[in-house]
C-alpha cells in the first residue's frame, strides 16, 4: 500500500502528519491525518484514538481547532483523523450541492444506492481498511478508542456499538443520536441506503444502544452543549438516554450549559475525553 506524506509538523514534541493513499474500500485516494505523540520517537508503540469529524469537515478541522495535542502528548495517545467522505473526480455529490449529503457528508456507512455505492463505503474504510493501514505503517498498537463530532459522533457511537471487540471505549460531542428520526439522517439514509428502512436501523446509534447486550457494553461518554442550534431538530440526545435506560447501558451524557455546536465547545472538553479514553486504553 503506497502512503504519500503530504505534510509534517512538530507539535508538543510529537508530530502531526497528513497522508494520502489509494483506498480499496472507497476506490479513490483518501487523505487522513495522524498525531504521533513524543513517546513514539523512541520506538514505543502507543494506542490510537480515531476521531470522526462532522458535516463539511476534512482531516484538518479537528487537528487545527480541537487543541488536543498537549494532552495526547502527555498521555501517549496517537490520534487519527480521516476525511468525512470519498473525494475526487467521478465521486458523486449532492444533486443540489448542499453541505449535508455527498462530499464532506459520508455518514460513515456503506452506501447501497447508485451512484453513491461506488465510492461511499466509509464504514468499511473506517472500521477495517484505515486501522490496518495505520497499524502496519506507524508505531501504534491495535488498542483503539473512537470519538467524533455531530455526524462523526453518530459514526463513533454506531461503529463502537457494532464492533465492541475493536474499541476499548467510545465518546462523542453533539452526536446525531437518532439519525432515522432527524432531517440530516433521513436525507442521508434515503440517498445512500434507499427507501428500505430496515437497513437504516443498522446504522442508528439509539436503536443499537437500546439492543446492546451486556457483554458488548463499552465505557461511553457524550458531551452536548445546551445552546447548540442543531440540538432539537437534528441531534436528539434524549433518544440515547432513553435507549441506555432500556438496555441498562452505563452511558455518561453531560449537558454542558451555554455551549454551541462549534470547535470552541470541543476544545473546552477534549482533554476530558482524552483522559476518559486513556483509562481504558492504558489498561488493555
Ligand atoms: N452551518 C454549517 C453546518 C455544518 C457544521 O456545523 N459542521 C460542523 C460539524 S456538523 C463542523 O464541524 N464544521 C466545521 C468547523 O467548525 O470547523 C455549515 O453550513 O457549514
Amino acid at each position: 500500500m503506497s502512503l504519500e506524506c503530504l505534510s509534517s509538523a512538530k507539535s508538543f514534541d510529537g508530530w502531526h502528519k497528513q497522508y494520502s493513499h489509494p483506498s480499496t474500500s472507497t476506490h479513490c485516494n483518501m487523505r487522513f491525518a495522524i498525531y504521533l505523540p513524543p513517546q513514539t520517537a523512541t520506538g514505543e508503540k502507543v494506542p490510537v484514538l480515531y476521531w470522526l469529524s462532522g458535516l463539511t469537515c476534512t482531516d484538518e478541522n479537528f487537528m487545527q481547532k480541537a487543541g488536543a495535542f498537549a494532552e495526547a502528548a502527555r498521555l501517549g495517545i496517537a490520534i487519527v483523523a480521516p476525511d468525512t467522505s470519498p473525494r475526487g473526480e467521478g465521486v458523486a455529490d449532492d444533486p443540489e450541492g448542499r453541505y449535508d449529503f455527498g462530499l464532506g457528508a459520508g455518514f460513515y456507512l456503506n452506501a447501497t444506492q447508485a451512484p453513491y455505492n461506488e465510492h461511499y463505503q466509509m464504514y468499511d474504510y473506517i472500521v477495517h481498511e484505515l486501522p490496518k493501514l495505520v497499524e502496519e505503517n506507524f508505531p501504534v498498537t491495535s488498542t483503539r478508542a473512537i470519538s467524533g463530532h455531530s455526524m462523526g459522533g453518530h459514526g463513533a457511537l454506531m461503529i463502537a456499538l457494532k464492533n465492541p471487540e475493536r474499541y476499548t471505549s467510545v465518546s462523542a460531542f453533539s452526536p446525531i443520536a437518532n439519525p432515522i428520526n432527524c432531517p440530516w439522517g433521513q436525507k442521508a439514509f434515503t440517498g445512500y441506503l434507499g427507501a428500505d428502512q430496515s437497513l437504516w436501523r443498522e446504522y442508528d446509534s439509539s436503536l443499537l444502544l437500546a439492543d446492546c447486550k451486556p457483554e458488548d457494553r463499552r465505557p461511553a461518554l457524550v458531551d452536548q452543549g445546551d445552546a447548540d442550534s442543531f440540538l432539537t431538530e437534528q441531534l436528539k440526545p434524549e433518544a440515547l438516554t432513553a435507549a441506555a435506560k432500556k438496555s441498562d447501558f452505563p452511558l455518561t451524557l453531560r449537558m454542558q450549559s451555554g455551549y454551541d455546536h462549534s470547535y470552541f465547545f470541543i476544545s473546552s472538553f477534549i482533554d476530558d475525553h482524552l483522559r476518559f479514553h486513556h483509562q481504558y486504553l492504558a489498561s488493555s
